[in-house]
């Protein structure tokens, strides 16, 4: 969503060839606790957390974070992963994946400005990647908690991945709020602020947030 210009049609696109290999249990909390450090509020440091919530929304977070410094490699703070191989091979495999897809993203963004396929690329430098690992548990009562209250992300693009098919995300169109239904093997593209900056408006960073569920609990992974 919000991969196309303002002024044009608002509609969907699904970018298939995704496997949910990674569905089933995904024992976050207690893999990330035992072996990471607590996210400081603010900070770009890697660590767990919980979603921040200003007072006068009158809803309550309901959700855990993860979240990974991931490029340029050199900002790795590895102290702060959990101390398995596998799980340190699994995240480096799939965030080379996402940069490598934010960049192509960002190639057919510039293309579809008129301008060189680098145009992007160019005006954000380096590319800065953070893996937002979410977790939702399962709400009483939605009525009074929000999973991650609206805000639009700071990158390029976000590539995020919804599993296990529950809905949650959801984004503001003309006032109202839609929800983007998961789809099996697909990713969800949001543009985010550097794009909307560097393309001078003409590409909208999409206002989103997740709400969620009273009997389900939802993993979300974003790329940004
Ligand atoms: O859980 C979601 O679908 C949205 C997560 C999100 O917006 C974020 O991590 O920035
Ligand atoms: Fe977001």
């Amino acid at each position: 969503m919000g991969l196309f210009p303002g002024n044009q049609p608002w509609r969907g696109q699904n970018s298939h060839g995704v496997h949910e290999g990674a569905g089933g249990d995904f024992p976050l909390a207690t893999c990330a606790r035992t072996s990471t450090r607590r996210h400081k509020k603010g900070s770009n440091e890697s660590g767990y957390g919980t979603g921040y919530v200003k007072p006068d929304t009158g809803a309550r977070d309901w959700r855990d974070y993860f979240l990974l410094r991931t490029y340029p490699e050199s900002m790795r703070d590895y102290e702060t992963w959990p101390n398995r191989q596998s799980f340190r091979d699994a995240i480096s495999k799939y965030t080379l994946e996402m940069k490598k897809l934010s960049e192509r993203l960002l190639e057919c963004l510039s293309i579809n400005l008129g301008l060189s396929p680098n145009y992007l690329k160019e005006a954000l430098g380096e590319l800065h990647q953070d893996l937002m690992i979410n977790h939702y548990p399962p709400c009483p009562d939605p009525s009074v908690a929000i999973g991650a209250n609206k805000h639009t992300d700071l990158g390029g693009v976000t590539c995020l991945w919804q599993l296990h098919h529950v809905v949650g995300l959801q984004v503001l169109k003309d006032g109202e709020w839609y929800p983007v239904t998961p789809a099996p093997g697909a990713y969800i593209i949001n543009v985010a602020d550097m794009v909307e900056l560097a393309s001078n408006g003409i590409y909208k960073s999409i206002q989103h947030r997740a709400v969620v569920n009273p009997t389900k609990r939802r993993i979300s992974i974003a790329a940004f």
